[in-house]
C-alpha cells in the first residue's frame, strides 16, 4: 500500500512511461512539473497552446523543452479540445489541466464528439499526504460535481474506490460527510449519506466499506469518535471522504493545502483516460503529484 506521494511517483516510474496532451500549457507551473515528469521517466508531453507563450513561460522557468512537441493553437477552448482529441485518437494516455478553468477543459473531456465519455459519472478524486497520518486519504469531489444526488455520490465513489486501488487500498472505507453523524430530515447530506451506508449493506456499492453521516473529526480521528461514543468499522479510519457538496470538497482541498501544508495531487475520474486537474494556484509539487497518480491509475488496465 502506497503512503506517501515519493510511493506513488516510485510505483508510476515503474510502468512504462505515458504521454500528456496539456491543454493551453503556456504556465511555468506546469512546465516545470512536465520536466521533473520527463526527467523522472515518467511522461513525454504534447503542450497544446500559444506556441510563443509557451516559449516565452518555458524560457522564465529555465526549462529546455527539448522532450516535448508543441502544438500551436492560440485559443484556450480550442487547445483543450486539441488535447482531449489527442487522447480519444490514442496519440496520448493523459489529459492534463494548464492554464485553463476547470469549467473550459470539462466542456472539451464532455464533448460528444471528441471527448472521453464512457457513460459513468465523471468525477475529482484528490489524494492527500497529512502529516501526523500514516496513510494517504482520498477526497472527492473538489472540483466537478456541484451538488450530485445519492445515485451520482454512489458513482463518485465508486470512482473514488478505483482510485484507491491503484493506491494499493484493497478495501478502502468511506465516509460521507456531514455536520453530525445522525440521520437528521432537515439536513440532506446525512440522508444521503445514510442511504449510501444501507446501499452498501446491501452489496450495492462495490470494493469498500461505507459508514455515515459521519463529521470530519470522527471520520479521521479514533479519538474524537471516541468521545462521541460512535462505533463505526470506518469512524476515525476513513481512507475515503466524500463531500456533500462542490464547496465543502473544494474547501477541504485548499484548506489541507494552505493550512495543513499537506501534499495533494488530482484527477478526475470516470473519464476514458484520466484528466490530471489541479487548482491553478497549485505548486509544481502539487502537479508532479497528480502526474504520477494519473499515470498509475492510466496503467492499471
Ligand atoms: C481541484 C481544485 C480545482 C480548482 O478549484 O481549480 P481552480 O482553483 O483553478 O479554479
Amino acid at each position: 500500500m502506497m503512503r506517501s506521494f515519493r510511493d506513488v511517483l516510485q510505483a508510476a516510474q515503474r510502468g512504462r512511461p505515458s504521454r500528456i496532451a496539456v491543454a493551453v500549457a503556456e504556465d511555468e507551473d506546469v512546465l516545470l512539473a512536465l520536466a521533473d515528469a520527463y526527467r523522472h521517466g515518467l511522461a513525454q508531453a504534447a503542450l497544446v497552446g500559444d506556441r510563443d507563450k509557451i516559449k516565452a513561460a518555458a524560457g522564465r522557468a529555465g526549462i529546455e523543452l527539448g522532450g516535448f512537441d508543441i502544438v500551436h493553437e492560440p485559443d484556450a477552448k480550442a487547445a483543450a479540445r486539441q488535447a482531449v482529441a489527442l487522447v480519444s485518437s490514442g496519440q496520448a494516455q493523459l489529459v492534463m489541466k494548464g492554464l485553463i478553468s476547470t469549467a473550459d477543459i470539462l466542456r472539451a473531456v464532455l464533448d460528444k464528439e471528441i471527448g472521453l465519455r464512457t457513460g459513468r459519472v465523471l468525477s475529482h478524486v484528490a489524494v492527500m499526504e497529512i502529516d501526523g497520518y500514516d496513510r494517504l486519504m482520498l477526497l472527492t469531489d473538489a472540483a466537478m460535481n456541484i451538488a450530485p444526488d445519492v445515485s451520482q455520490k454512489a458513482q463518485i465513489v465508486q470512482n473514488a474506490v478505483i482510485v484507491a486501488k491503484a493506491l494499493g487500498i484493497k478495501q478502502p472505507k468511506v465516509a460521507p460527510l456531514a455536520a453530525v453523524e445522525v440521520a437528521n430530515p432537515d439536513m440532506p447530506a446525512t440522508l444521503d449519506a445514510a442511504i449510501l451506508a444501507k446501499m452498501a449493506d446491501r452489496g450495492q456499492l462495490k470494493g469498500c466499506l461505507i459508514d455515515g453521516p459521519l463529521a470530519l473529526d470522527n471520520a479521521v480521528s479514533p479519538e474524537a469518535a471516541r468521545h462521541k461514543g460512535i462505533t463505526s468499522p470506518v469512524a476515525g479510519m476513513a481512507d475515503i471522504l466524500l463531500a456533500p457538496n462542490i464547496e465543502t470538497g473544494n474547501a477541504l482541498y485548499k484548506s489541507v493545502v494552505y493550512f495543513a501544508k499537506a501534499q495533494i495531487g488530482g484527477i478526475i475520474a470516470g473519464a476514458k483516460a484520466p484528466v490530471i486537474l489541479t487548482s491553478r494556484a497549485d505548486s509544481p509539487q502539487t502537479k508532479l503529484n497528480s502526474i504520477a497518480l494519473g499515470v498509475i491509475v492510466s496503467q492499471l488496465g
